[in-house]
């Protein structure tokens, strides 16, 4: 990531730093150039020449200004109507070149800041999980539309005030110093006057942009949480909590916000000000020169149009430094995104996974959350699954099961040891090809706000209708499809928040099973449903496991006990392994949790090793 210098500068280069980019942001400002602003160089030259052109128009309205004065004070009124003439073809031209400036501008700046938004979100979703998991999804928002923003403001203000106002001003300039030059002179000393001010206040915008960015992000963040917890909120009655944090929150950007504009609005006024000096002196200078007869009232009134229409170009440029400022911490954040590298690629000779049985063997896995490196949250975990059989892990909660199964498609990478499927390390075999031999139904359900048919179809985007049903059939999810409202064109709302937790999971189950993948991780799978739906749900599991490799955590024992291998984990590790009979006749930790849950669980009573 590239960052600002925020150590202190060495004496000296202090003064250099107000009147300048420092080399980091000049850094950034030409990757940005490179990155965005010249592959787009023939749309950038058309606005380039539109601009020229509004600035040589502009330029010449002066010019007609003192013509119309001469004629008047010669009382030449023959002369007068092709001087108005000119006038209003001024000015209609300069009407046409503005607005053809200002779209093809505008289309250039809108057309980059959504570039850039594709960019970051692609970016961003092909990163590692981990990386996703680690900010909050408030965050990642604010960083693609907020800061998205600011950059795309910034470059809006360069393009028009960098280009177009600096243009005018030239040729505002030219013509001032046409009609006369000592006077123009004049007025070019007044406005550097303003330069060492202006820099100093951008230099503070910067900083307070920086900090606004990061409380937008929070802002964000927290706007999510509150509202997607609402069921909490209402049923804790948190109203007034959430109400508190959020308003404090609020005003956190209101006081930077209010920082920002105290800055910016300070500019103006300053500007303002060394106009009207300009303008008095300008009026001083022209009586002397006019009452000796050496510049003419036209002179005159053309140069104060001249000065006048170059006032506001004049102020956007004493701003744009103010602005760029805050574009570059917008573009400092979105190249901390842009730099971050995915960890879990693929290795050069990366092969392709072939699927023949579905074996995977774990061989001493080992792994550490980066958040708790001397924490693993597995060790030593050896394991052989044959292929096609189904495996139940089994557990306190927070033994690792769900960090074990989260390790095959590798949404996270071991930290020591080696998961092969068939004999091919996971590691070793391309990516994409790893994770589409997995289907995985995880605890937290994950439902997008679309229909239930397209939420179906996420397990293969290119299934056929019929394909879709038989796959919810398979997760006893078709009844209940139907019996909605519009069956499977039903729109589920956000993440599903239209269906109940069971329905949810069906949902997702028949994803899983519409994939069809040789290897099948269910967490939790079928905990929120209700007897019947899980007696339902498993017969149709049974079916569809029966020759596939089937990873299974549980935490009710009566959905795993006929799985062909049990794996008790505890603090990280395996600690019984067996099948149900087996592990009952052991008599250990899995004998103790079925015997608790035999009182909650009458199926277990069935098995007389339970029972014993
Ligand atoms: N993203 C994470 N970052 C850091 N630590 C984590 C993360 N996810 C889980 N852990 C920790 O890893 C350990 C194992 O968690 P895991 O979710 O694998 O347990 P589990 O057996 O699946 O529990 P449960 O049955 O409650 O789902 C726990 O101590 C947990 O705190």
């Amino acid at each position: 990531m590239s960052k600002a210098s925020t150590g202190t500068p060495p004496k000296g280069a202090k003064a250099r730093k107000r009147v300048a980019f420092d080399a980091n942001s000049r850094l950034l400002i030409s990757r940005f150039l490179n990155d965005w602003v010249w592959p787009r160089w023939r749309s950038l030259l058309y606005a380039l020449v539109l601009t020229a052109c509004l600035a040589a128009i502009t330029g010449g309205y002066p010019m007609i200004i003192k013509l119309s004065f001469d004629t008047l004070m010669k009382e030449q009124t023959g002369t007068l109507l092709p001087i108005l003439l000119g006038i209003i073809a001024i000015t209609v031209a300069r009407s046409i070149f503005m607005y053809l400036q200002t779209v093809s501008t505008q289309r250039i700046v809108h057309r980059m800041g959504t570039d850039i938004q594709k960019a970051a979100f692609t970016h961003l979703i092909e990163a590692d999980f981990a990386r996703l998991s680690r900010e909050s999804p408030g965050h990642l928002l604010s960083r693609l539309t907020n800061d998205i923003n600011m950059i795309q403001q910034a470059v809006q203000a360069t393009v028009n005030t960098a280009v177009r106002d600096v243009l005018m001003v030239v040729a505002l300039v030219i013509s001032m110093f046409y009609l006369d030059w000592l006077m123009s002179l004049f007025v070019l000393g007044v406005y550097p006057i303003a330069a060492l001010p202006i820099a100093i206040i951008s230099e503070r915008l910067r900083k307070v942009a920086k900090r606004t960015q990061s409380q937008l992000g929070d802002l964000t963040s927290l706007l999510s949480e509150k509202l997607s917890g609402s069921r909490l909120i209402k049923t804790f009655r948190l109203e007034n909590y959430a109400s508190e944090k959020v308003h404090s929150s609020f005003e956190e950007v209101f006081k930077l916000r209010m920082k920002a504009l105290r800055n910016r609005a300070r500019l103006d006024p300053m500007l303002e000000a060394l106009g009207g000096l300009a303008v008095a002196g300008v009026i001083a200078f022209a009586y002397w020169r006019i009452s000796s007869g050496i510049s003419t009232v036209g002179d005159f009134m053309g140069f104060i149009t001249a000065l006048l229409m170059a006032a506001q170009p004049i102020r956007s440029l004493g701003n744009l430094s103010g602005k760029i400022q805050e574009g570059l911490a917008g573009a400092e954040s979105l190249y901390g995104l842009l730099e971050e590298k995915p960890k879990i690629i693929d290795l050069p000779d990366a092969a392709t996974l072939k699927v023949t049985g579905g074996n995977i063997r774990f061989d001493n896995v080992a792994f550490a959350y980066d958040s708790a490196p001397d924490a693993p949250a597995l060790r030593g975990i050896n394991v052989d699954i044959p292929a096609g059989a189904t495996v139940a892990f089994v557990g306190r909660s927070g033994a690792g099961k769900s960090t074990l199964i989260n390790l095959v498609p590798r949404l996270f990478d071991l930290t020591g040891g080696t998961i092969s499927i068939d004999g091919q390390d996971i590691q070793q075999v391309r990516l994409a090809s790893l994770r589409d031999n997995i289907a995985i139904v995880s605890q937290d359900v994950t439902l997008f706000d679309d229909t239930i048919r397209a939420n179906i179809a996420l397990g293969r985007l290119d299934a056929s209708d019929s394909d879709i049903v038989a796959a919810a059939k398979a997760a006893a999810a078709h009844d209940f499809i139907i019996a909605q409202p519009s069956g499977y064109d039903t729109q589920i709302g956000s993440s599903g928040q239209r269906l109940s937790g069971g329905q949810r999971q069906r949902l997702a189950l028949a994803r899983a099973i519409l994939k069809n993948a040789p290897i099948l991780l269910l967490d939790e799978a079928t905990s929120a449903l209700d007897t019947e739906s899980e007696r339902l749900v498993q017969e149709a599991l049974t079916h569809f496991t029966s020759n596939r490799t089937t990873l299974v955590i549980a935490h009710r024992l009566s959905t795993v006990q006929n799985a062909d291998l049990i794996c008790v984990m505890d603090e990280g590790q395996i600690i019984e392994l067996g099948n149900h009979t087996d592990l009952m006749a052991q008599d250990g930790t899995y004998a103790m949790l079925a015997k608790t849950q035999l009182v909650a669980d009458p199926v277990l009573v069935d098995d007389p090793a339970a029972a014993g």
